[in-house]
């Protein structure tokens, strides 16, 4: 198989994410773990850019043992000697030199004819010859550059002394069969392209940036740049981890490889995103949470029957320690069940269904059920003692300039149905002033208490009160994810516990499973 190198530019281009600022001490965090990653190759930053720039791309250089350590410059001999001054003390340093070819950045920016370009290019590489063997020349924009002017830049590059010489479609502009091309033709026409490697920088403004990667590979490039989460300019750069992960998992297709210890980028990925402060979406292929995540039943039932009718990467492969199973509103028995034993809970079938019942209403209010919401619902009482008092619907009204109301309507255990509306200083109040003028007991609410079960804005609320009667007092607990009605539930169960005390005294309260 063919080997890729792999460039890794997370701390230049990457860097160039507006927001992102890495200090010494991150560069050098990152650059150890791209190490153990086994990247290739590490573009460490643009030392003219600043005296701290050019320091930190000096500690990586000095730190990086087992790849090679670059730093970019433009086609000016200034920029060369900041990055001679940042590289010493490497051990396997190199230049990576840069000048526009496209019209349009020759015309606008650079303001220079084709013969300045190749002349000035050209200059540079000879001037840094004198300090580097290993030098990368980039074409910037050549993914919109006359390819016969191309060809030229190329040859003028090899000529010159370029070790490598890159392919950067600067704006994401391209599409795989066009950028593809670009390498093909290269290959054919340019005398002396087998002296060096080709390497491909993609941009990702159109979405395209992997796909124009490998695109490049199957075309002939021998290098690959990018960045971890495929951060950088813009909308950022081909990310590393899919050309890794996709040559591996298609190595029957593009019989290309590369040298990266896979199991090590969920934990690159991770300390990039810490660092950067750049958010990976959920959905980010291979690195997103939700790329070994499963939330339909129908997926979750296939996943436990045979996890490769769902996933064609194992999560293990990249160092993750397992898929998972996300409990929602789309979720099926089959993964309910795996979820209730994962939990520690045995319950028959019928339990089960009544318990996934249960578990879909609550899935149809809240967007993640976690394992505290299932705990919570598996253990929130056994209609076990007869309910005296059951809620059927909760109205309240508030303002912070007019009084507390609620409506509350029960059935009692002959199924009769009740309403009532009461005030109060507060909406808890209101409510429990209703509840009261609903029965005839003479209850006095001696604690109240609130938490939050699991996280979020959607969390489930948990109530819990303890009513007492003639020195009889009983707990209740009422589970919503509003807490007014959390509320109203935990006052009516204490409630249906007084009653329930009251007629076989002996009794003590008993939580049990659904
Ligand atoms: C596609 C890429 O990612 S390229 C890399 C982008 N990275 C950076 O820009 C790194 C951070 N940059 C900087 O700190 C600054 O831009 C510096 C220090 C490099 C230069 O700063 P300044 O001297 O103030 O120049 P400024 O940034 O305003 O303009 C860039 C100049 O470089 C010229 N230039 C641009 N690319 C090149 C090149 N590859 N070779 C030679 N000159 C170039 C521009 O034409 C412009 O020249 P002009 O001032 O004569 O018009
Ligand atoms: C400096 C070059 C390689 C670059 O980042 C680009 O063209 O996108
Ligand atoms: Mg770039």
């Amino acid at each position: 198989m063919r080997k890729i190198h792999i460039f890794d530019t997370t701390l230049r281009d990457g860097e160039q994410s507006p927001g992102v600022n890495l200090n010494t001490k991150e560069k050098l965090e990152i650059a150890y773990q791209l190490e153990k990653l086994g990247v290739d190759r590490i573009e460490a930053g643009f030392p003219a850019a600043s005296p701290g720039d050019l320091a930190a791309v000096n500690a990586v250089a000095r730190a990086v043992k087992n790849a090679s350590v670059i730093g970019l410059a433009r086609s000016r001999e200034q920029d060369i000697d900041a990055v001679v001054e940042a590289l010493k003390g490497a051990q396997d340093p190199a230049l990576h030199v840069f000048l526009a070819t496209s019209p349009i950045h020759r015309k606008h920016k650079l303001r220079m004819e084709k013969d300045q370009v190749l002349e000035t290019a050209e200059r540079a590489i000879k001037y840094a010859k004198q300090y580097f063997s290993k030098i990368e020349f980039s074409a910037e924009d050549a993914g919109r550059t006359e390819l016969d002017f191309l060809c030229q830049v190329t040859d003028m590059a090899i000529r010159a002394g370029a070790t490598v010489v890159n392919i950067p479609d600067t704006v994401g502009y391209m599409n795989p069969s066009e950028y593809g091309n670009i390498f093909k033709t290269l290959k054919e026409q340019v005398p002396g392209i087998e002296k060096i490697q080709l390497s491909a920088h993609c941009h990702d403004d159109l979405g395209m940036a992997t796909a124009n990667a490998l695109a490049a590979i199957l075309n002939g490039a021998d290098q690959i740049e990018g960045t971890i989460n495929g951060i950088g300019e813009r909308a950022g750069n081909t990310a590393i981890e899919e050309v890794a992960m996709a040559l591996a998992t298609r190595a029957d297709f593009f019989g290309a490889t590369t040298t990266l210890n896979l199991r090590e980028i969920a934990k690159t990925s991770r300390l990039v995103s810490k660092l950067t402060g750049m958010i990976v979406p959920g959905n980010k292929a291979i690195v997103g949470a939700n790329a070994f995540a499963h939330e339909s039943g129908i997926h979750q039932d296939g996943m436990l029957k045979e996890k490769t009718t769902y996933e064609i990467i194992s999560p293990e492969t990249i160092g993750l320690r397992d898929s998972k199973l996300v409990l929602g509103k789309h979720s099926g028995r089959a993964a309910f069940r795996e979820k209730l034993i994962d939990l520690g809970y045995e319950l028959d079938e019928e339990a089960v269904n009544t318990a996934f019942a249960k578990f879909k209403d609550l899935a149809d209010k809240k967007k993640n059920v976690m394992d505290e919401d299932i705990r919570a619902m598996l253990e929130e009482k056994l209609a076990e003692s007869p309910e005296v008092y059951s809620l059927e619907t909760i109205e309240v009204s508030y303002g912070n300039k007019s009084t507390p109301s609620a409506t509350i309507r029960v059935r009692t255990a002959e199924g009769e149905v009740k309403e009532q509306t009461a005030e109060g200083n507060g909406s808890v109040d209101a409510i429990y002033n209703a509840i009261d003028g609903l029965t005839t007991e003479n209850v006095e609410l001696e604690d109240y208490s609130i938490k939050s079960v699991s996280h979020g804005k959607d969390a489930l609320g948990e109530v819990h009160v303890v009513l007492k009667q003639d020195e009889v007092s009983a707990q209740g607990r009422g589970l919503s994810t509003d807490i007014l009605e959390a509320s109203a539930r935990a006052y009516i169960d204490a409630l249906n516990r007084l009653i329930e005390k009251r007629k076989s005294p002996g009794r003590r309260d008993k939580m049990s499973l659904i």
